[in-house]
């Protein structure tokens, strides 16, 4: 019997919920919150020992005898197709070359720096195939940004994409690019794939609970740390994304990826987890609006794993702006940021034949913790980013008592899964204080699981800005800041703003008698910090208003900007 045949999603009943828990997954004599969906058997998460997440995702391939035919990649550049039994055997001859041709061990960090690339995911898995630790990051990040990542993950190799280079000069890092270049002499991924031979690969000895992957996260606090996720985090990841595919029936979906790779919500997707269920995805190297909309009608794309920002542009510009044939477009899902009511409402009145589900997700937790399976569901709840995935459970924690909340009361919402990290790197002081003695995750977002157990995020206390989905950490330019001769005193707010969530504001004390204008502290930060973390705003003021502790109070500061801004 085929797993399609076969599977079938398990919702208790609402005897069962009576009896066992409430209807919410609620236990109050524990005080805990239970997924209301089981795997069923077909989806079980593999408890064997010596299993690492490249075994695992190779096992799940389709059959041999289809691998040849079943397309798993297509580059929208390029119109070049990869087919299952392909990417295979890149997978496997990468890490033969990167084993016996560049003696990579277990446990050596190699940091990748690229866009999307349909040679992305092998890399990824020829990595994790040798035992090695993948550390993605972001490529427009600026040198000192990168210089940071590298120093602080203890990268043995760099593997780039040629355009990024010149960010790596001086790193003193053996390199390997991705590409071969024209008048280029060094080493490629795509000579190693050529030449090794991937029957050459040795058993290695991994096991689930080695570490598989490095990514960078903010957290709850400012600073950016190493995320540890191990095998066992993604072998559990990748299941239930598979669990998610059928459950929501997208298996036979075409995918579009524009979602980068090397943030948790791409790899997890894009990655690694799709090629489990023997989707097909054509891939984008960056998000161009334009791009995407010829990409849907040539493809007859499917499904798309997207931003708010994304969606907030269909809306806007599909129809009235620019016309295109969206007729094939089955499911939309929404990550990475808020989904406001209205934009989901919007989108559903301007598209009534795509299914748009919200699901939520962190580094920390490896991926999605809440997703909706129904569409039905995700109508009635467009405020909720759904139910917890199988294998989570939750608490709602009072953050004044630390007591556990019923539903309909808000809280700090605490997570517990065999996908949540191991901890921070080499930071022991943020891991106790983000991971408690029992193993929950304090998200540092706040929110309620209703009566029918929908989470709803309504706050964050983690002092994040999330510009475009992507982690902006207001102490991180706060230290850029205060690095200007002129600038005595700063502090960085989010600002809501339409098209990206969030922007980023500084407040700054000027120095006497400076004449510092906003312009030029746009322009300091900027020349020093990615695109998608610049200060966009600046307001000028007296003093930072502090806490007796000397903590910034920036929801002083947040309501500042928002009197300002209703003035004008
Ligand atoms: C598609 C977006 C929304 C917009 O793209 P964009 O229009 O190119 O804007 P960017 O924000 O990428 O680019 C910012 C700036 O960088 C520039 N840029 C850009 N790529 C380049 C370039 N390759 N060269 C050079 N300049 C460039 C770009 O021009 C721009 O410059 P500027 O106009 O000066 O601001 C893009 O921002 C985007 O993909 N955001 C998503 C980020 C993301 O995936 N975050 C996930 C974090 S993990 C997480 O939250 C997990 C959640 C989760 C939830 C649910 C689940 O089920 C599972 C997981």
């Amino acid at each position: 019997m085929s797993v399609e045949e076969s599977w079938t999603t398990r919702i208790i009943t609402e005897e069962e919920a009576g009896t066992a828990q409430s209807k919410s997954g609620f236990d109050p004599l524990t005080g805990i919150y239970h997924s209301l969906h089981q795997l069923g058997e077909n989806f079980q998460i593999p408890t064997r020992h010596d299993i690492d997440t490249s075994t695992y995702v190779l096992s799940q391939f389709p059959h041999p005898d289809h691998a040849q035919t079943k397309v798993a990649l297509i580059d929208l550049a390029t119109n070049h197709q990869v087919n299952y039994s392909q990417l295979h055997r890149s997978i496997r001859a990468l890490a033969s070359g990167l084993y016996n041709g560049l003696g990579v061990r277990k446990g050596d960090v190699v940091f990748l720096l690229s866009q999307n690339s349909i040679l992305y995911p092998t890399i990824c898995l020829a990595i994790f195939s040798v035992g090695a630790i993948l550390s993605p990051a972001n490529p427009v990040n600026t040198k000192s940004e990168i210089s940071k990542q590298i120093q602080d993950s203890g990268a043995k190799l760099v593997i780039s994409a040629p355009e990024e280079l010149h960010k790596l000069l001086e790193i003193g890092v053996p390199t390997l690019v991705t590409t071969r270049e024209s008048n280029g002499d060094s080493l490629s991924v795509e000579e190693l794939i050529e030449y090794s031979d991937p029957l050459e690969l040795p058993q290695i000895g991994i096991t689930q609970s080695d570490t598989a992957a490095i990514l960078y996260s903010s957290g709850t606090t400012g600073t950016s740390k190493g995320v540890i996720l191990t095998h066992s985090n993604f072998i559990a990841v990748m299941t239930l994304l598979k669990w998610s595919v059928f459950a929501t029936s997208s298996q036979n979906d075409t995918f579009l990826c524009f979602i980068p790779i090397f943030h948790i919500y791409g790899l997890a997707f894009f990655g690694l987890g799709l090629f489990c269920a023997g989707i097909t995805t054509v891939l984008m190297q960056r998000f161009d609006f334009q791009a995407m909309l010829d990409a849907v009608q040539a493809y007859k794309i499917n499904n798309i794993p997207a931003v708010p920002p994304v969606i907030l542009g269909l809306v806007k510009n599909i129809g009235s702006k620019v016309k295109c044939d969206l007729s094939s477009l089955r499911r939309v899902g929404s990550g990475a940021a808020p989904l406001s009511k209205e934009l989901s409402d919007e989108f559903r009145r301007r598209f009534p034949w795509v299914e748009l589900r919200q699901g939520y997700g962190l580094t920390e937790s490896c991926a999605a913790a809440t997703f909706f399976i129904s569409d039905e569901q995700a109508k009635k709840h467009p405020a909720s980013c759904g139910r917890l995935v199988p294998t989570f459970s939750a608490k709602i924690v009072d953050t004044e008592t630390g007591s556990a909340l019923p539903p309909g009361r808000k809280g700090e919402l605490w997570l517990k899964s065999p996908t949540i990290m191991k901890g921070y790197l080499g930071n022991e002081a943020a891991t106790t204080a983000t991971i408690d003695p029992d193993g929950w995750l304090k998200t540092g977002d706040m929110g309620y699981l209703d009566e029918d157990g929908f989470l709803h995020l309504v706050d964050r206390i983690k002092e994040l800005i999330k510009h475009n989905g992507y982690q902006v950490a207001p102490a991180e330019l706060e230290a850029i800041l205060l690095g200007h001769p002129q600038v005595l005193d700063a502090a960085v707010i989010p600002v809501e703003d339409e098209e990206a969530g969030q922007i980023p504001m500084a407040y700054v004390v000027r120095a006497a008698g400076s004449e510092l204008t906003e312009e030029q502290v746009i322009q300091f930060v900027a020349n020093q910090v990615a695109p998608y973390k610049k200060v966009r705003r600046v307001g000028f003021i007296s003093a930072i208003p502090k806490s007796a502790a000397g903590k910034i109070l920036r929801k002083e500061l947040v309501s500042h900007s928002q009197q300002i801004t209703s003035k004008l």
